[in-house]
């Protein structure tokens, strides 16, 4: 490909709007540009390395035993409706009617569509399993679409349905899935860790996320210093700190605390550490009041404690609330003497003489003690995890933080679409069964822009070679001269008769604007072209992302180049 020929719209200045690094980098390096909040276009570069992923997936996928289809975009709502979740989701979910006024939906994933067919044509034992895919855009309408391709409206995801007979043989489709996103984003030159993940809004009963570690990733993970647990702290169990403090209960007491609300102000103004606190938490659980406590210096897990509760929306309660609830105003909250549900966290069982709210304005209490002075409904781990704590698997290790971009996210989903939407089998018996599901998501563009967030440096991308756009870039200084550009063309020759991706920056340029360009989009390999050193018979190769800079023959830059990019792929 030559430069001056094709369309690569670099930009020199970074977009205002953009705020993280890898959508700053695809704007600037004319991958991507916005058509509308949350959807884009793919430039002919980022086109390019989206299609690479895709291809790496493809493959693997294909190898796992899976089967590649392409299911529509537009969904009859009356799936959704079968399934109960027309009503279950808002405005994320983009409706609209056709001529003929029947209601459709954008598909922002696939389980009805693709449980309707299975149910149509799936009807003996003998055909399962069976695991269908395809790579296709999907459209979810988000409120804040933002940070490029990491959080569009609209968004290519490769989406897999596995079906099986039972339990124990959807348990094995799932591992495959593993297994095969593990060789995916080791193809993909990223560095993840698949985590123990919440199944949120989909139901289902176990799930792992494939995260891209970088800074800034959305989610926070931890995984053990001494075994290979990782979670999403959303998930992550926190053993019940073992430690139960051994002191005699004193007797409880009043204390003045004006206007000091927060956890930091009261223990402060106390001189006590935090961890001799209790939190309590108002909070409304399909509207009910229920009350949560948690040591001081922890934070409440929201996703736990609904998953404890069971119940369908969890927030905390307002101003209002609080005072109905405890007599006082927020910031003097506490358990003694509540009417309302308690749900407190195991570190709370192990704690004496704790200072919590008085639940009146300016006061709090000293000395509380559980079982004397106010029992608790359930105690369960309620908390985020917090660097230091020890592993929940093994005995030894204990808890790092990361940061992690959700690139992938594997679901054993069990019978919730087959059951709801009558997809069955009949077994060898004859006996009618119900189908056992799992489901499996990577977001095509997600991988890459979490790609560069992990690889790029103060001049631009450093692409892992298997999902660069081009493996090679020729930077010839000078093709209006004679001996520039038969080099230059030579080498381009060579190179793409070998099969190596290469793009000849043919361009009327200075080279400084040039060697901008190929750091900027990141190619990870350059030969520069330039008449001095070819008097001496060499041209340069740079390696993009080591910075190493050789002076070689044409012959052996060849070499070297073809030798690195089968090395990689
Ligand atoms: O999509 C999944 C689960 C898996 C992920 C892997 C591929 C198959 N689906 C979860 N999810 C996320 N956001 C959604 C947004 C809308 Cl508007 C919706 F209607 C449904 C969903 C929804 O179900
Ligand atoms: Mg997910």
């Amino acid at each position: 490909m030559r430069y001056s020929q094709y369309f690569i719209p670099t930009v020199k200045e970074t977009p205002s709007d953009a705020e993280v690094i890898s959508h700053q980098l695809m704007l600037r390096g004319g991958m991507i540009r916005k058509l509308a909040a949350g959807v884009y276009n793919y430039l002919p570069l980022g086109l390019r390395s989206i299609r690479k992923v895709e291809n790496i997936v493809r493959e693997e996928m294909n190898r796992a035993g899976a089967i590649e289809l392409l299911m529509p975009t537009v969904q009859p709502a009356e799936l959704w409706q079968e399934s109960g979740r027309w009503e279950q989701y808002g405005k994320e979910l983009l409706r609209f009617r056709d001529r003929k006024d029947t209601e459709f939906c954008l598909g922002p994933t696939h389980e009805e569509v693709i449980t309707d067919l299975v149910r149509r044509e799936v009807k003996s034992y003998r055909q399962l399993p069976i695991n269908l895919y395809q790579i296709q855009g999907k459209f979810r309408d988000e409120i804040r679409p933002r940070f490029g391709l990491m959080r569009g409206r609209e968004f290519i995801m490769k989406d897999a349905y596995s079906f099986d007979v039972d339990e124990k043989a959807a348990d094995i489709s799932y591992d495959k899935m593993y297994q095969a996103y593990r060789r995916i984003f080791e193809r993909c030159g990223l560095k993840f860790r698949a985590v123990e993940a919440d199944t949120g809004s989909i139901g289902g009963s176990w799930s792992h996320e494939f995260m891209v570690l970088a800074e800034s990733g959305e989610d926070a993970i931890v995984s053990c210093t001494a075994c290979d647990y990782a979670a999403n702290v959303e998930k992550a169990e926190a053993r019940q700190s073992a430690v139960t403090e051994h002191a005699d209960p004193r007797d409880m007491e009043k204390v003045s605390t004006p206007e000091k609300k927060s956890i930091e102000e009261v223990a402060a103004f106390l001189a006590i550490h935090e961890s001799s606190l209790v939190k309590t938490l108002v909070l409304l659980a399909d509207n009910e009041p229920v009350v949560a406590l948690l040591r001081g210096d922890h934070e409440l897990n929201e996703i736990k404690l609904k998953n404890i509760l069971g119940c369908d929306t969890l927030e905390m309660a307002g101003e209002e609330v609080v005072v109905k609830v405890t007599g006082a105003p927020t910031g003097f909250a506490g358990p003694v003497g509540l009417k309302a549900k308690i749900i407190a966290d195991l570190a709370v069982q192990g704690m004496k003489n704790f200072v919590t709210g008085a639940n009146a304005k300016d006061l709090h209490l000293k000395n509380v003690n559980l079982g004397r002075d106010f029992n608790v409904t359930t105690f369960a781990d309620i908390r985020n995890v917090v660097l230091g704590d020890p592993c929940p698997r093994c005995e030894s290790g204990t808890l790092e933080m990361w940061r992690g971009i959700e690139v992938g996210h594997v679901f054993k989903l069990g019978t919730k679409y087959s059951k709801a939407m009558k997809a069955t089998y009949l077994d060898a018996d004859g006996k009618e069964q119900i189908i056992f599901m799992g489901c499996y998501g990577i977001g095509i563009g997600r991988t890459v822009a979490a790609c560069i967030e992990q690889n790029h440096d103060e001049n631009g991308i450093i692409f892992p070679l298997p999902i660069a756009p081009f493996h090679c870039i020729i930077s010839a200084l000078n093709m209006k001269e004679d001996v520039v550009r038969e080099a230059s063309e030579a080498i381009y020759g060579q190179l793409a008769a070998a099969g190596i991706e290469v793009l000849l920056d043919d361009r009327d340029e200075r080279p400084g604007f040039k060697f901008k360009d190929a750091d900027l989009i990141g190619i990870p390999m350059r030969i520069v072209v330039g008449s001095k050193n070819l008097a001496d018979g060499k041209v340069e190769l740079k390696c993009r992302r080591s910075g190493e800079v050789e002076l070689l023959s044409i012959a052996d830059a060849v070499e070297k180049v073809k030798a690195a990019v089968n090395a990689a792929l």
